[in-house]
């Protein structure tokens, strides 16, 4: 985790969105369950990160060079957090667009 956090950046900056997005939580007030799908949400999209972060560190140390097969791998994780992170998108805007009208 320390690992991540130290030389990732895309990691770093969804670390940097979980802090803010926990203020907002406290700011607001979420319930117990929406806390629970908030933190749901963060850990999903981290985790994922994380592993597609292992999936491009595989690729790079198996084939270093230009490879299709290696392009195509890259994309379906990216793709995997992409998914991920629409849905946690989905979920905050749930929880957050009622308390803001
Ligand atoms: N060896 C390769 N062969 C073919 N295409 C590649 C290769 N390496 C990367 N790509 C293409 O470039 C995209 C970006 O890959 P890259 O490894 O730079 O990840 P990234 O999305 O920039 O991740 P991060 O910012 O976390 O390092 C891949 O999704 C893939 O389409």
């Amino acid at each position: 985790m320390f690992l991540l956090l130290r030389t990732e950046a895309s990691i770093k900056i969804q670390f940097v969105i979980a802090l803010f997005i926990t203020g907002i939580g406290f700011y607001f007030e979420i319930s117990r369950m929406e806390w629970i799908m908030q933190l749901l949400a963060i850990g999903m999209v981290m985790g994922i990160e994380g592993m597609n972060t292992a999936v491009e560190k595989i690729a790079d140390y198996i084939q270093p060079k230009y490879d299709l097969k290696i392009g195509l791998i890259k994309d379906i994780s990216a793709g995997a957090v992409m998914i991920v992170s629409i849905i946690a998108t989905i979920v905050g805007l749930i929880i957050y667009v009622p308390k803001l009208i």
